[in-house]
């Protein structure tokens, strides 16, 4: 199972700019979430800051014991193997053809023999579809199987947590649904802690157990999926509207003039009941979700604090445990 990563008052700053502040949240172990925001909200570089690969001035961030912030350089080398990384544009080397990128890591990092690297690399490239392109070169192949070989490298050393920075950029809706898919499908075979900055609303609604998003330097919220998709925060349902009309601008933020027109020109968010997606099952042959009985248990523990139009959806959505009525 995925390891938990918990979060607690992270600080960022790129000198006098701070791009967020005081983060605080827990990815479940096992669980796949998502965290969204508008673009330069800081969403990579709370990836980045996860890892340990950009140090934020404030905070920590506990992985098995690990405070990947403040704990010495060595241990966070070790801690940063528990993660599985992949990249927007897939970061391949373009003179490698595709296996030789997917194994990249593991000639790297184990010492292990060449036979039992192609194993492990066949594996994986089974697992994302590739077989029958591991001989080919990063350049000769379309930015759709470029990702998924991006995951296939960022799976070989069998991550506890994998981290996906916008795997829909530049991929067509329906690339999309298939990577949309094959997230949902490796969670189910591997039972990582998964986390994917996304502004894509379709991964948004039909990919995680939970989200997140980031605004104006502040998480606005955090939680199980129905949560966000119900939410009457205005800054939550114009980005999950995908609408011109309400806090975000075209440079993230919009100045309180331009919100004030807007309100007297009668402009709002729709206020008719917002159905929720159902999330996506495990393609057939495929084992179940493990995440998704533990998640089940989180959710009803946290029951007497979520709304009533949470409440709904989250009921409408659960599977009943077994020997459970419906
Ligand atoms: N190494 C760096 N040095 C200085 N500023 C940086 C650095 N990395 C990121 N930033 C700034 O931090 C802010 C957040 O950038 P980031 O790439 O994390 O945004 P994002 O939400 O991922 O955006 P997008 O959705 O467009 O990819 C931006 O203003 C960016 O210019």
């Amino acid at each position: 199972m995925g390891i938990e990563v918990i979060v607690e008052g992270l600080t960022k700053s790129f000198g006098t700019q701070t791009v967020w502040q005081d983060v605080t949240l827990t990815l479940p172990p096992g669980e796949v979430s998502v965290m969204l925001g508008p673009s330069g909200t800081g969403k990579t570089v709370f990836l980045k800051s996860v890892i340990g690969l950009l140090k934020p001035e404030r905070g920590r961030v506990l992985v098995g014991g690990v405070d990947m912030v403040n704990s010495p350089e060595r241990d966070i080398y070790e801690a940063r193997k528990l993660f599985g990384l992949m990249f927007q544009d897939g970061a391949l080397f373009g003179s490698l053809n595709l296996f030789d990128n997917i194994a990249f890591p593991l000639r790297e990092h184990t010492r292990k023999k060449e036979s039992e690297i192609r194993r492990i690399v066949m594996e994986r490239v089974e697992m994302v579809g590739l077989l029958g392109a591991e001989g080919k070169l990063p350049g000769e192949i379309s930015g759709g199987m470029r990702k998924r070989a991006g995951l296939a490298r960022a799976l070989v050393l069998d991550p506890q947590i994998i981290l996906c920075d916008e795997p829909d950029s530049g991929l067509d809706p329906v690339r999309t649904s298939f990577i949309s898919q094959l997230l949902i499908d490796l969670n189910a075979q591997i039972d990582a802690t998964m986390l994917i900055v996304t502004h894509n609303l379709d991964i948004a609604a039909t990919v995680p157990d939970n989200m997140g998003m980031l605004f104006r330097r502040e998480l606005v919220a955090f939680g199980p999926r129905e949560l966000l998709l119900t939410s009457d925060e205005p800054v939550v349902r114009q980005f999950l509207s995908g609408r011109k009309d309400g806090p975000i601008g075209m440079s993230e933020e919009k100045d309180e003039a331009t919100l004030a027109r807007e309100q007297v020109g009668g402009h709002s968010l729709p206020t008719a009941p917002r159905r929720v997606a159902p999330q996506l099952e495990p393609s057939p042959g495929l084992p179940p979700r493990q995440a998704v009985q533990r998640r089940r248990a989180r959710v009803l523990a946290m029951w007497d604090q979520l709304p009533a139009a949470t409440r709904e959806a989250v009921q409408a959505g659960l599977v009943p445990a077994q020997g459970e009525p419906a």
